[in-house]
């Protein structure tokens, strides 16, 4: 984003000021569009370009008849800041920005937070902090809040790159301030979509404030740009998502005139007796996905318990690693998915030729418990791992440690008997489990950002491991070892977390795979195809019926 400011600033298209006066009316546009009738407001306004905006919110709400009361930080911002703080003053009064004087005012209809934005790099503390606490319900009024703060670019401490809120613990649980409505600018950002960004942001709005031409170039690559980028996939903004479906019909996913071969063949490694509906899950999806065959293979001896529909499905039995590697000898078996039902340790044995085979490939539920108890060697680009998050521990456990942040220690102390000792308590026990929680709070408090993010995480493990890794959840992150990464959020879509889902969407990467998609592109439009066809659905969703939505989505794309 700022690289996108600076050229287009750098261009003499436009100034900052400019962009903070569009950014500013973009805001007040949209509050005045959710509350026609003008009330009051109280607008909050911190010490960077965020509080900037919040000034111009201030100054066009008091344009169209609003009550206004802005509370502003006593220190100097930057000049387009300063600038805007200057017009607002001519106008009406700054109060001192603090819990007190926040607390003392009347109510109101509705709260801007432009207290922090992008340049967030600490955890909030003193003041700051009991405000945004008191905001997100530490005195009882979240629900009261949560109707009516309208936060600039973002809730206040969440931090855009991670979607973690610098300071606090990484699961849900703190006070933290809650938005009816978050107005980004030009682009989401990481933060609006990962962790606890869409729990937070509540309806998120994009507003243009006409960064366009110079983002386009930049996604062009024409533009200057960090080695590392990500799309985010796909976009809020109506018109990119219309573009990307035509790119996704267009380059992806249209059926050209061939026989079957020519749509390839997908491999579904299956388990032993009691474990086939996972892999028949993925088969079924991957024949949706428009595989030209697929093919099941389940041990010889439980080849009758794959006897069932559909009948478009070939099975054939696949003993141990031999019978993987004579199979994988025709080249027309284009993709294979291992691990969906297939059971840990026949997992294991047919790691060493599938990866052998260098055929693009889908490791996947038991495939990744047998790979982290294996090591990583041999994965390849053509590999796409799509680890949950305990998987995702279990295989790269000093990212997942990281991810995490700090941890609470585990407390014991039950009373501390005016610290003579409980029975079996020791007072030293109980003063290190105390020094332990403080050194946790101190960990938090001193944190700087931005955070180590999912996105961070999934790129470094699959630079690490030189394979695709999709880390899944609400908000999946795919990752390529080159550092392009995507994220997709399904966060929208909460029956989506049922079980076989994942099966599922193994199915539909590995049919794309089969159909020559780039392994990158396959998983991002997998996981974008798989909350499709759930969304389709609706709730009462069962893994089952994603497979055959999948048609129904395709039609919905123009194919
Ligand atoms: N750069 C631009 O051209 C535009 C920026 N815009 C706005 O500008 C925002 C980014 O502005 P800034 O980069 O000034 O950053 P912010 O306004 O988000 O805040 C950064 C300021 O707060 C301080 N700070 C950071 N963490 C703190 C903490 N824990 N406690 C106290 N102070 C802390 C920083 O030192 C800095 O002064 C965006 O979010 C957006 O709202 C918009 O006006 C659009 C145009
Ligand atoms: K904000």
């Amino acid at each position: 984003m700022r690289a996108l400011e600076s050229a287009a600033m750098a261009s003499g298209a436009v100034t900052g000021l400019e962009l903070m006066e569009r950014a500013g009316a973009a805001v007040a546009g949209h509050i005045r569009l959710r509350w026609p009738k003008a009330g009051r407001a109280t607008v909050l306004c911190g010490p960077g370009n965020n509080g900037g905006d919040g000034y111009v919110v201030a100054r066009h709400l008091h344009q169209a008849g609003w009550r206004v009361r802005v509370l502003g930080m006593d220190n100097t911002p930057g000049p387009d800041a300063a600038e805007m703080k200057r017009r607002w003053a001519e106008m009406g009064e700054i109060a001192p920005l603090t819990c007190g004087v926040f607390r003392a005012g009347a109510s109101c209809d509705v709260y801007v937070d432009a207290i922090f934005g992008t340049g967030l790099t600490r955890a909030p503390q003193g003041e700051i902090a009991k405000m945004l606490a008191y905001m997100g319900g530490s005195g009882g009024d979240g629900h009261f809040f949560r109707e009516r703060v309208v936060a600039v670019d973002c809730p206040s401490g969440l931090c855009l790159d991670s979607g973690a809120f610098l300071g606090a613990p990484r699961q849900p649980g703190e006070f933290v301030p809650h938005a009816r409505m978050t107005v980004a600018f030009d682009s989401p950002k990481p933060g609006h979509l990962l962790e606890r960004g869409p729990e937070v942001c509540g309806e998120l709005v994009v507003a243009d404030i006409g960064l366009r031409q110079w983002r386009e170039r930049y996604e062009n690559g024409r533009a200057v740009r960090p080695a590392r980028t990500v799309a985010v996939w796909p976009a809020h903004d109506v018109a990119d998502e219309r573009a990307n479906r035509s790119r996704l019909s267009a380059a992806c996913l249209a059926k050209h005139a061939g026989h079957k071969f020519t749509h390839g063949h997908a491999l579904i490694v299956a388990g032993g007796f009691g474990h086939g509906g996972a892999a028949r899950l993925t088969a079924r999806a991957a024949l949706r996905t428009g595989a030209g065959l697929v093919t099941l293979g389940p041990p010889k001896s439980a080849l009758i318990e794959h006897a069932g529909p559909p009948d478009a499905l070939m099975r054939r039995g696949v003993d141990g690693a031999e019978g993987l590697a004579t199979l994988l000898a025709d080249s027309r078996i284009t993709a294979v998915a291992l691990g969906p039902g297939c059971g840990v340790d026949r997992a294991g044995a047919m790691l060493d030729p599938l990866l052998a085979s260098k055929r693009p490939c889908v490791l996947d539920a038991d495939a990744l418990t047998a790979l982290a108890a294996r090591g990583l060697e041999g994965l390849h680009e053509g590999c796409v791992l799509t680890p949950h998050e305990g998987e995702f521990a279990r295989l790269f456990p000093d990212l997942a440690e990281r991810l995490a942040g700090p941890r609470p220690p585990r407390m014991m102390i039950v009373a501390d008997y005016g610290r003579r000792g409980a029975e079996g308590t020791p007072v030293d026990n109980i003063a290190a489990q105390w020094q332990a929680l403080a050194d946790y709070h101190r960990a938090l408090a001193d944190q700087r950002g931005p955070l180590y993010s999912k996105l961070d995480a999934a790129r470094d493990a699959a630079a690490r491991c030189g394979a695709v890794v999709l880390l899944k959840g609400p908000d999946t992150v795919i990752a390529a070892p080159d550092g392009q990464a995507r994220i997709h959020s399904a966060y929208y879509v909460p029956w989506l977390a049922t079980a076989g889902s994942g099966d599922v969407l193994a199915g539909i990467i590995t049919g794309l795979l089969a159909r020559g998609l780039p392994p990158l592109d396959a998983a991002a439009t997998g996981a974008f195809l798989h909350a499709q066809a759930a969304r389709r659905f609706g709730p009462g969703l069962i893994a089952d019926d994603l497979p055959d939505q999948l048609p129904g989505v395709f039609r919905d794309l123009g194919l």
